[in-house]
Protein backbone atom coordinates (compact mmCIF):
# COMPACT_ATOMS: atom_id res chain seq x y z
CA UNK A 1 0.00 0.00 0.00
CA UNK A 2 0.77 3.43 -0.78
CA UNK A 3 1.53 5.74 2.08
CA UNK A 4 2.27 9.58 2.11
CA UNK A 5 6.37 10.59 2.63
CA UNK A 6 6.90 11.96 6.75
CA UNK A 7 10.65 11.78 6.11
CA UNK A 8 13.31 10.98 3.27
CA UNK A 9 13.45 7.65 3.06
CA UNK A 10 15.11 6.17 0.03
CA UNK A 11 13.05 5.01 -3.03
CA UNK A 12 13.90 2.80 -5.41
CA UNK A 13 11.29 2.39 -8.59
CA UNK A 14 11.87 -0.87 -10.17
CA UNK A 15 10.76 -0.47 -14.16
CA UNK A 16 10.33 -4.07 -15.68
CA UNK A 17 9.32 -6.73 -12.92
CA UNK A 18 10.15 -9.91 -15.09
CA UNK A 19 12.78 -12.65 -14.14
CA UNK A 20 15.64 -9.97 -13.70
CA UNK A 21 13.32 -7.39 -11.90
CA UNK A 22 11.80 -9.45 -9.99
CA UNK A 23 14.81 -11.34 -8.82
CA UNK A 24 16.24 -7.89 -8.21
CA UNK A 25 12.84 -7.03 -5.72
CA UNK A 26 13.22 -10.43 -3.68
CA UNK A 27 17.22 -9.58 -3.51
CA UNK A 28 16.76 -5.87 -2.28
CA UNK A 29 14.12 -6.88 0.11
CA UNK A 30 16.02 -9.33 1.64
CA UNK A 31 19.44 -7.57 2.01
CA UNK A 32 17.35 -4.26 3.25
CA UNK A 33 18.57 -1.82 0.82
CA UNK A 34 15.80 0.82 0.70
CA UNK A 35 12.39 1.61 2.63
CA UNK A 36 10.51 1.89 -0.21
CA UNK A 37 10.08 -0.08 -3.57
CA UNK A 38 7.49 1.05 -5.98
CA UNK A 39 7.39 -1.27 -9.45
CA UNK A 40 5.68 -0.54 -12.27
CA UNK A 41 5.49 -3.13 -15.75
CA UNK A 42 3.43 -3.17 -18.71
CA UNK A 43 2.25 -6.56 -17.14
CA UNK A 44 0.09 -4.83 -14.34
CA UNK A 45 -1.54 -7.80 -12.98
CA UNK A 46 1.42 -9.61 -12.75
CA UNK A 47 3.71 -6.40 -11.24
CA UNK A 48 0.77 -6.19 -8.32
CA UNK A 49 0.76 -9.83 -7.75
CA UNK A 50 4.83 -9.65 -7.24
CA UNK A 51 4.08 -6.70 -4.81
CA UNK A 52 1.82 -8.27 -2.52
CA UNK A 53 3.97 -11.81 -2.08
CA UNK A 54 6.91 -9.51 -1.53
CA UNK A 55 4.76 -7.81 1.06
CA UNK A 56 3.33 -11.02 2.61
CA UNK A 57 7.16 -12.18 3.24
CA UNK A 58 7.94 -8.69 5.27
CA UNK A 59 7.38 -11.01 8.44
CA UNK A 60 10.21 -13.03 7.41
CA UNK A 61 12.61 -10.41 6.26
CA UNK A 62 15.03 -8.28 7.90
CA UNK A 63 13.97 -5.24 6.01
CA UNK A 64 10.63 -3.05 7.06
CA UNK A 65 10.81 -2.27 2.59
CA UNK A 66 7.18 -0.51 1.76
CA UNK A 67 6.42 -2.29 -1.70
CA UNK A 68 3.52 -1.39 -3.80
CA UNK A 69 2.71 -1.64 -7.93
CA UNK A 70 2.69 2.47 -8.54
CA UNK A 71 2.83 4.35 -11.58
CA UNK A 72 5.34 6.71 -13.15
CA UNK A 73 4.45 9.78 -11.10
CA UNK A 74 6.13 7.78 -8.14
CA UNK A 75 9.31 8.35 -9.78
CA UNK A 76 9.32 12.38 -8.30
CA UNK A 77 10.49 11.11 -5.40
CA UNK A 78 13.15 7.87 -6.52
CA UNK A 79 16.21 7.70 -5.54
CA UNK A 80 17.10 5.34 -8.04
CA UNK A 81 14.96 4.52 -10.84
CA UNK A 82 16.18 0.64 -12.05
CA UNK A 83 15.32 -0.25 -15.35
CA UNK A 84 14.27 -4.04 -16.43
CA UNK A 85 12.23 -3.80 -18.79
CA UNK A 86 12.45 -5.00 -22.23
CA UNK A 87 13.07 -7.78 -24.66
CA UNK A 88 15.65 -10.87 -23.34
CA UNK A 89 17.67 -12.92 -25.53
CA UNK A 90 16.44 -16.06 -27.14
CA UNK A 91 18.87 -18.76 -27.43
CA UNK A 92 21.28 -18.33 -30.33
CA UNK A 93 20.41 -14.25 -30.08
CA UNK A 94 22.87 -12.22 -29.13
CA UNK A 95 22.88 -8.93 -27.04
CA UNK A 96 23.57 -6.52 -29.44
CA UNK A 97 20.72 -8.36 -31.42
CA UNK A 98 17.63 -6.37 -28.77
CA UNK A 99 19.03 -3.29 -29.35
CA UNK A 100 16.08 -1.50 -31.65
CA UNK A 101 13.20 -3.72 -30.20
CA UNK A 102 14.95 -2.34 -26.65
CA UNK A 103 15.88 1.23 -27.29
CA UNK A 104 12.38 1.96 -29.06
CA UNK A 105 10.52 0.84 -25.63
CA UNK A 106 13.43 2.97 -23.72
CA UNK A 107 12.17 6.25 -25.54
CA UNK A 108 8.73 5.72 -23.66
CA UNK A 109 10.10 4.88 -20.62
CA UNK A 110 12.37 7.17 -19.81
CA UNK A 111 10.53 10.02 -21.19
CA UNK A 112 7.67 9.02 -18.63
CA UNK A 113 10.00 9.01 -15.21
CA UNK A 114 11.28 12.45 -16.96
CA UNK A 115 8.07 13.75 -17.14
CA UNK A 116 7.09 12.80 -13.37
CA UNK A 117 10.30 15.43 -12.40
CA UNK A 118 12.66 12.71 -11.40
CA UNK A 119 15.99 13.99 -10.81
CA UNK A 120 18.12 10.79 -9.04
CA UNK A 121 19.88 8.38 -10.76
CA UNK A 122 19.01 5.71 -13.36
CA UNK A 123 20.21 2.52 -12.97
CA UNK A 124 19.90 -0.19 -16.01
CA UNK A 125 19.82 -3.55 -16.68
CA UNK A 126 18.01 -4.16 -20.00
CA UNK A 127 20.79 -5.74 -23.06
CA UNK A 128 22.81 -4.49 -24.91
CA UNK A 129 22.89 -2.85 -21.57
CA UNK A 130 25.91 -0.27 -22.26
CA UNK A 131 24.30 1.26 -25.29
CA UNK A 132 20.93 0.93 -23.51
CA UNK A 133 22.61 3.22 -20.41
CA UNK A 134 23.63 6.03 -23.13
CA UNK A 135 20.37 5.99 -24.79
CA UNK A 136 19.09 7.05 -21.38
CA UNK A 137 21.47 9.64 -20.49
CA UNK A 138 20.65 11.04 -24.11
CA UNK A 139 16.48 10.65 -23.26
CA UNK A 140 16.57 11.85 -19.88
CA UNK A 141 19.27 14.71 -20.68
CA UNK A 142 20.81 13.71 -16.45
CA UNK A 143 24.15 14.37 -15.95
CA UNK A 144 26.08 11.30 -17.54
CA UNK A 145 27.52 10.42 -13.89
CA UNK A 146 24.29 10.10 -12.65
CA UNK A 147 22.98 7.23 -15.45
CA UNK A 148 24.74 3.99 -14.82
CA UNK A 149 24.40 0.19 -16.19
CA UNK A 150 25.03 -2.94 -14.42
CA UNK A 151 27.89 -2.52 -17.20
CA UNK A 152 30.57 -5.65 -16.35
CA UNK A 153 29.46 -6.21 -12.62
CA UNK A 154 27.77 -9.63 -13.34
CA UNK A 155 30.81 -10.39 -15.57
CA UNK A 156 33.43 -9.36 -12.80
CA UNK A 157 31.73 -11.41 -10.45
CA UNK A 158 31.49 -14.92 -12.80
CA UNK A 159 35.02 -14.42 -13.32
CA UNK A 160 36.02 -13.91 -9.85
CA UNK A 161 33.70 -17.03 -9.21
CA UNK A 162 35.52 -18.71 -11.61
CA UNK A 163 38.75 -18.12 -10.90
CA UNK A 164 38.27 -18.94 -7.08
CA UNK A 165 36.58 -22.03 -8.07
CA UNK A 166 40.03 -22.64 -9.89
CA UNK A 167 42.41 -21.61 -7.49
CA UNK A 168 40.40 -22.73 -4.17
CA UNK A 169 40.31 -19.59 -2.64
CA UNK A 170 37.91 -17.12 -1.32
CA UNK A 171 36.32 -15.03 -4.09
CA UNK A 172 36.87 -12.14 -1.97
CA UNK A 173 40.57 -12.47 -1.71
CA UNK A 174 40.32 -12.53 -6.12
CA UNK A 175 40.95 -9.26 -7.50
CA UNK A 176 39.59 -9.22 -11.07
CA UNK A 177 37.95 -7.27 -13.56
CA UNK A 178 36.18 -7.75 -16.93
CA UNK A 179 35.79 -4.48 -19.03
CA UNK A 180 34.11 -3.16 -21.78
CA UNK A 181 30.67 -4.30 -23.56
CA UNK A 182 28.70 -6.61 -21.37
CA UNK A 183 28.79 -9.18 -24.02
CA UNK A 184 31.01 -10.82 -26.97
CA UNK A 185 33.91 -8.80 -26.63
CA UNK A 186 34.47 -7.78 -23.06
CA UNK A 187 38.36 -8.63 -21.99
CA UNK A 188 39.58 -9.93 -18.93
CA UNK A 189 42.29 -7.59 -17.21
CA UNK A 190 45.06 -10.44 -16.84
CA UNK A 191 47.33 -7.79 -15.75
CA UNK A 192 46.06 -6.75 -12.70
CA UNK A 193 44.63 -9.74 -11.30
CA UNK A 194 45.88 -10.64 -8.04
CA UNK A 195 45.00 -13.59 -5.40
CA UNK A 196 46.01 -12.36 -2.55
CA UNK A 197 47.82 -8.67 -4.10
CA UNK A 198 49.89 -12.08 -5.75
CA UNK A 199 49.32 -11.49 -9.37
CA UNK A 200 47.67 -14.19 -11.21
CA UNK A 201 50.75 -14.85 -13.15
CA UNK A 202 53.46 -15.34 -10.52
CA UNK A 203 50.87 -17.44 -8.92
CA UNK A 204 50.69 -19.62 -11.67
CA UNK A 205 54.53 -20.19 -11.66
CA UNK A 206 54.84 -20.75 -8.21
CA UNK A 207 52.33 -23.29 -8.38
CA UNK A 208 52.58 -26.81 -10.31
CA UNK A 209 49.20 -27.45 -9.88
CA UNK A 210 48.04 -24.66 -12.36
CA UNK A 211 48.41 -23.78 -16.02
CA UNK A 212 48.33 -20.79 -17.77
CA UNK A 213 46.21 -22.96 -20.79
CA UNK A 214 43.58 -22.57 -18.45
CA UNK A 215 43.20 -19.66 -17.94
CA UNK A 216 42.13 -19.03 -21.50
CA UNK A 217 39.41 -21.55 -21.15
CA UNK A 218 38.36 -20.04 -17.35
CA UNK A 219 37.76 -16.35 -19.41
CA UNK A 220 35.58 -18.37 -22.28
CA UNK A 221 33.02 -19.72 -20.19
CA UNK A 222 32.90 -16.40 -18.13
CA UNK A 223 32.41 -14.51 -21.59
CA UNK A 224 30.10 -17.34 -22.62
CA UNK A 225 27.95 -18.13 -19.23
CA UNK A 226 24.84 -16.40 -20.18
CA UNK A 227 24.67 -18.63 -23.39
CA UNK A 228 24.90 -21.69 -21.28
CA UNK A 229 22.55 -21.13 -18.68
CA UNK A 230 19.91 -19.21 -21.22
CA UNK A 231 20.35 -22.87 -23.24
CA UNK A 232 19.78 -24.49 -20.08
CA UNK A 233 16.80 -22.78 -18.61
CA UNK A 234 16.03 -19.77 -21.05
CA UNK A 235 17.00 -16.83 -19.19
CA UNK A 236 19.73 -15.52 -16.40
CA UNK A 237 18.25 -13.56 -13.57
CA UNK A 238 19.66 -14.64 -10.21
CA UNK A 239 23.20 -13.30 -10.97
CA UNK A 240 22.45 -10.05 -12.10
CA UNK A 241 19.78 -9.14 -9.57
CA UNK A 242 22.59 -9.36 -7.02
CA UNK A 243 24.90 -7.70 -9.04
CA UNK A 244 21.73 -4.86 -8.99
CA UNK A 245 21.50 -5.29 -5.29
CA UNK A 246 24.98 -4.41 -4.95
CA UNK A 247 25.22 -1.03 -7.18
CA UNK A 248 21.76 0.00 -5.27
CA UNK A 249 23.77 -0.47 -2.05
CA UNK A 250 26.99 1.29 -3.24
CA UNK A 251 24.89 4.09 -4.05
CA UNK A 252 22.23 4.30 -1.32
CA UNK A 253 25.01 3.65 1.32
CA UNK A 254 27.55 6.53 -0.31
CA UNK A 255 29.93 3.52 -0.45
CA UNK A 256 32.71 4.92 -2.42
CA UNK A 257 33.27 1.45 -3.79
CA UNK A 258 34.27 0.33 -7.23
CA UNK A 259 32.42 -2.09 -8.66
CA UNK A 260 32.80 -2.41 -13.02
CA UNK A 261 29.65 -0.45 -13.98
CA UNK A 262 28.91 0.75 -17.42
CA UNK A 263 30.28 4.60 -17.07
CA UNK A 264 30.30 7.21 -19.71
CA UNK A 265 34.40 6.88 -20.22
CA UNK A 266 34.42 10.86 -21.23
CA UNK A 267 38.02 11.08 -21.50
CA UNK A 268 39.52 8.13 -19.68
CA UNK A 269 40.38 5.06 -21.43
CA UNK A 270 41.27 6.80 -24.57
CA UNK A 271 38.53 9.35 -24.17
CA UNK A 272 35.04 8.06 -26.09
CA UNK A 273 31.81 9.59 -24.87
CA UNK A 274 30.55 5.86 -24.94
CA UNK A 275 29.07 3.61 -21.99
CA UNK A 276 31.06 0.49 -20.94
CA UNK A 277 31.90 -1.44 -18.08
CA UNK A 278 35.26 -0.06 -16.32
CA UNK A 279 36.41 -0.32 -12.55
CA UNK A 280 34.37 3.08 -11.46
CA UNK A 281 33.90 4.61 -7.68
CA UNK A 282 30.35 4.51 -6.77
CA UNK A 283 28.44 6.95 -4.27
CA UNK A 284 25.62 8.92 -3.82
CA UNK A 285 26.52 10.71 -6.46
CA UNK A 286 26.43 8.17 -8.82
CA UNK A 287 29.90 7.72 -10.60
CA UNK A 288 32.65 9.54 -8.37
CA UNK A 289 35.59 8.99 -10.57
CA UNK A 290 36.55 6.30 -13.35
CA UNK A 291 39.79 4.07 -12.39
CA UNK A 292 42.10 4.19 -15.22
CA UNK A 293 44.14 1.03 -15.19
CA UNK A 294 47.59 0.80 -17.01
CA UNK A 295 47.20 -1.70 -19.72
CA UNK A 296 49.05 -3.90 -22.07
CA UNK A 297 48.88 -2.88 -25.63
CA UNK A 298 47.03 -6.41 -26.46
CA UNK A 299 44.41 -5.22 -23.60
CA UNK A 300 44.41 -1.90 -25.09
CA UNK A 301 43.32 -3.41 -28.83
CA UNK A 302 40.86 -5.64 -27.35
CA UNK A 303 39.61 -2.93 -25.33
CA UNK A 304 39.85 -0.39 -28.50
CA UNK A 305 37.87 -3.30 -30.38
CA UNK A 306 34.84 -3.33 -28.14
CA UNK A 307 34.43 0.16 -27.31
CA UNK A 308 34.40 0.51 -31.73
CA UNK A 309 31.63 -2.22 -31.47
CA UNK A 310 29.62 -0.58 -29.42
CA UNK A 311 29.44 2.69 -31.04
CA UNK A 312 28.78 0.88 -34.74
CA UNK A 313 25.78 -0.74 -33.19
CA UNK A 314 24.67 2.40 -31.02
CA UNK A 315 25.01 5.27 -33.23
CA UNK A 316 22.40 3.76 -36.18
CA UNK A 317 19.81 2.51 -33.66
CA UNK A 318 19.95 6.10 -32.01
CA UNK A 319 20.08 7.80 -35.37
CA UNK A 320 16.45 5.98 -35.88
CA UNK A 321 15.30 7.18 -32.86
CA UNK A 322 15.36 10.94 -33.65
CA UNK A 323 12.46 13.13 -34.38
N1 LIG B 1 22.80 -6.55 -17.65
C1 LIG B 1 22.88 -7.84 -17.40
O1 LIG B 1 23.91 -8.32 -16.93
C2 LIG B 1 21.68 -8.68 -17.69
C3 LIG B 1 20.66 -8.16 -18.41
N2 LIG B 1 19.55 -8.91 -18.68
C4 LIG B 1 18.53 -8.26 -19.50
O2 LIG B 1 17.44 -7.83 -18.68
C5 LIG B 1 16.28 -7.66 -19.53
C6 LIG B 1 15.05 -8.30 -18.89
O3 LIG B 1 15.21 -9.70 -18.91
P1 LIG B 1 14.10 -10.65 -18.25
O4 LIG B 1 13.67 -10.12 -16.94
O5 LIG B 1 14.64 -12.03 -18.36
O6 LIG B 1 12.91 -10.48 -19.28
P2 LIG B 1 11.35 -10.76 -18.98
O7 LIG B 1 10.71 -10.96 -20.32
O8 LIG B 1 11.20 -11.83 -17.95
O9 LIG B 1 10.85 -9.40 -18.34
C7 LIG B 1 10.75 -8.21 -19.06
C8 LIG B 1 9.66 -7.40 -18.41
O10 LIG B 1 9.63 -6.12 -19.02
C9 LIG B 1 8.26 -5.72 -19.06
N3 LIG B 1 8.11 -4.64 -20.04
C10 LIG B 1 8.27 -4.71 -21.39
N4 LIG B 1 8.04 -3.50 -21.93
C11 LIG B 1 7.74 -2.66 -20.92
C12 LIG B 1 7.40 -1.27 -20.84
N5 LIG B 1 7.33 -0.52 -21.92
N6 LIG B 1 7.14 -0.76 -19.63
C13 LIG B 1 7.20 -1.51 -18.50
N7 LIG B 1 7.51 -2.82 -18.53
C14 LIG B 1 7.77 -3.39 -19.71
C15 LIG B 1 7.52 -7.00 -19.43
O11 LIG B 1 6.14 -6.92 -19.14
C16 LIG B 1 8.25 -8.00 -18.56
O12 LIG B 1 7.65 -8.15 -17.29
C17 LIG B 1 16.66 -8.27 -20.89
O13 LIG B 1 17.03 -7.26 -21.79
C18 LIG B 1 17.86 -9.13 -20.54
O14 LIG B 1 18.71 -9.37 -21.66
C19 LIG B 1 19.41 -10.19 -18.23
C20 LIG B 1 20.41 -10.76 -17.48
C21 LIG B 1 21.66 -10.07 -17.19
C1 LIG C 1 21.79 -12.26 -20.12
C2 LIG C 1 23.02 -11.58 -19.71
O1 LIG C 1 23.32 -10.49 -20.15
C3 LIG C 1 23.91 -12.25 -18.79
O2 LIG C 1 23.50 -13.16 -18.05
O3 LIG C 1 25.10 -11.92 -18.78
Amino acid sequence: MKTPRKEKVNRVVLIGAGLVGSSYAFALINQAVTEELVIIDLDKEKAIGDAMDLNHGKAFSPSSTNTWYGDYSDCVDADIVCICAGANQKPGETRLDLVEKNMKIFKGIVGDVMKSGFDGIFLIATNPVDILTQATQVFSGLPKERVIGSGTTLDTARFRFMLSDYFNVATQNVHAYIIGEHGDTELPVWSHATIGGVPISKYIEMKDAYRAEDLKDLFENVRDAAYHIIQKKGATHYGIAMSLVRVTKAILGNENSILTVSANLNGEYGGHDVYAGVPTIVNRQGVREILEMELTDEEQQKFDHSIQTLKETMNPALEKLKD
